[in-house]
């Protein structure tokens, strides 16, 4: 047992929730800490009455200072712009920062500042900061000391296409994906565009050519593949809580049968206990994979066609943010990487 003190910034949010819903049951965790910058809170059960008596904990004002002697791990889940600030402060030898924003995923900076329109982070601390996809990149999670948690589309873009892009078998610029979100994915403060009124029996694309994603799934594609060009990227709105599921067409490089293509997939995510290959042909749903840590990969290729549909379905909240960024905690202390996780029996209905 090794015992950490938490800090959770953003703890108010849908993600920084998510985060405490998960560690207060850790079993290395001794303690987590809640942080806001809103005067107006003080108790976390006043913010979110579903855990009167459940969680007495109050929140308490973010004094970056103070906060890296009392924790060993600071997640940040506050709006992009927020980790860019206030990380290089808490930055010290002795704590692991885990940020659920785009702050600190492009290499970039300018890619940061066109996609997202804000300054961004020093770039010393972007170089420092690995790419937190852990499948993909545990090697160089285990060793870090800032992760960047990866945005929840391109956790479920990447996560489809890693196999087949790593060994080289996708045309360049072929690739199209078609993605789906609930509404959490905006996160908890309200807005016209995610109110009921306007969601409900709607259906809405949402950024067309110009989702902060773009840039991110590109950069990770590239990584594997130099060769991979552009890619066509388009996210929707749906009238539901959580769940992504992203819809990915691509044209493959060189002849693969449908078997060739599944063995491909069922031994690259073999000892991967959170991507659950459909080894029957058949696609997974969101509901699938709703309050959990999976991701689930469904796959076809049209012989009419030629071209792959890969259908990958994750929970945001959980894959796509907060359980991913446990896993990535789990292996930054080399803990086992299911641990608060597994347990979670995926909801249904
Ligand atoms: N929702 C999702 O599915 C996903 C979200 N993300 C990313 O995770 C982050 C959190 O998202 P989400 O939880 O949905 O967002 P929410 O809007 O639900 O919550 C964000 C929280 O950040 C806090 N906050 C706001 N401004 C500041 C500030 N200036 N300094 C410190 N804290 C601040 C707020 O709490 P308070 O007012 O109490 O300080 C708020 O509750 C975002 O960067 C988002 O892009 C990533 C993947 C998926
Ligand atoms: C449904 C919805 O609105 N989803 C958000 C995803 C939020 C997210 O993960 O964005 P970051 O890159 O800032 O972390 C969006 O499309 O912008």
């Amino acid at each position: 047992m090794i015992a950490l003190n938490i800090g959770i910034i953003g703890a108010t949010g849908y993600g920084g929730t998510e985060l405490y819903r998960i560690l207060s049951n850790h079993p290395e965790v001794s303690s987590c800490t809640l942080y806001t910058s809103s005067d107006e809170h003080k108790k976390y059960s006043s913010v979110y009455p579903h855990l009167t008596e459940v969680c007495p904990l109050d929140l308490h004002p973010i004094k970056t200072e103070q906060m890296k002697d009392e924790h060993d791990v600071i997640f940040l889940a506050a709006p992009s712009g927020v980790s860019a600030s206030l990380t290089p402060g808490l930055l010290s030898e002795d704590i692991k920062i885990i940020d659920l924003s785009g702050d600190l995923r492009l290499k970039d900076p300018d890619q940061y500042e066109k996609w997202y329109q804000k300054t961004a982070a020093p770039g010393e601390l972007l170089q420092n900061a690995v790419y937190g996809l852990s499948e993909v990149n545990r090697a160089c999670i285990e060793q870090a000391h800032i992760i960047a948690n990866p945005g929840c589309y391109p956790t479920a873009t990447l996560l489809a296409l890693t196999p087949i892009v790593k060994h080289q078998l996708v045309r360049s610029s072929s690739i199209i994906i078609d993605a789906k979100s609930g509404v959490s994915g905006a996160g908890r403060k309200p807005s016209i565009g995610t109110s009921f009124t306007e969601m409900q029996q709607n259906l809405k694309i949402y950024k067309v050519h110009r989702h902060q994603h773009i840039p991110e799934i590109e950069q990770e594609l590239k990584d594997m593949d130099p060769n991979i060009g552009p890619i066509s990227f388009t996210t929707h709105l749906i009238p539901m809580t959580r769940g992504i599921m992203a819809t990915i067409y691509v044209e493959l490089a060189e002849n693969q049968s449908q078997e060739q293509l599944m063995d491909l997939y069922n031994q690259f995510y073999q000892n991967m206990p959170f991507v659950r290959v459909r080894k029957d042909g058949s696609f997974p749903g969101t509901k699938d994979v709703y309050g959990s840590n999976y991701c689930d990969i469904g796959l076809k290729l049209d012989p009419r066609t030629g071209r792959l549909t890969i259908v990958s379905v994750i929970d945001n909240l959980m894959k796509g943010a907060a359980g991913q960024a446990v896993q990535n905690f789990n292996l930054l202390f080399g803990f086992d990487e299911t641990l608060g996780l597994k347990h979670l029996l995926p909801v249904y209905p």
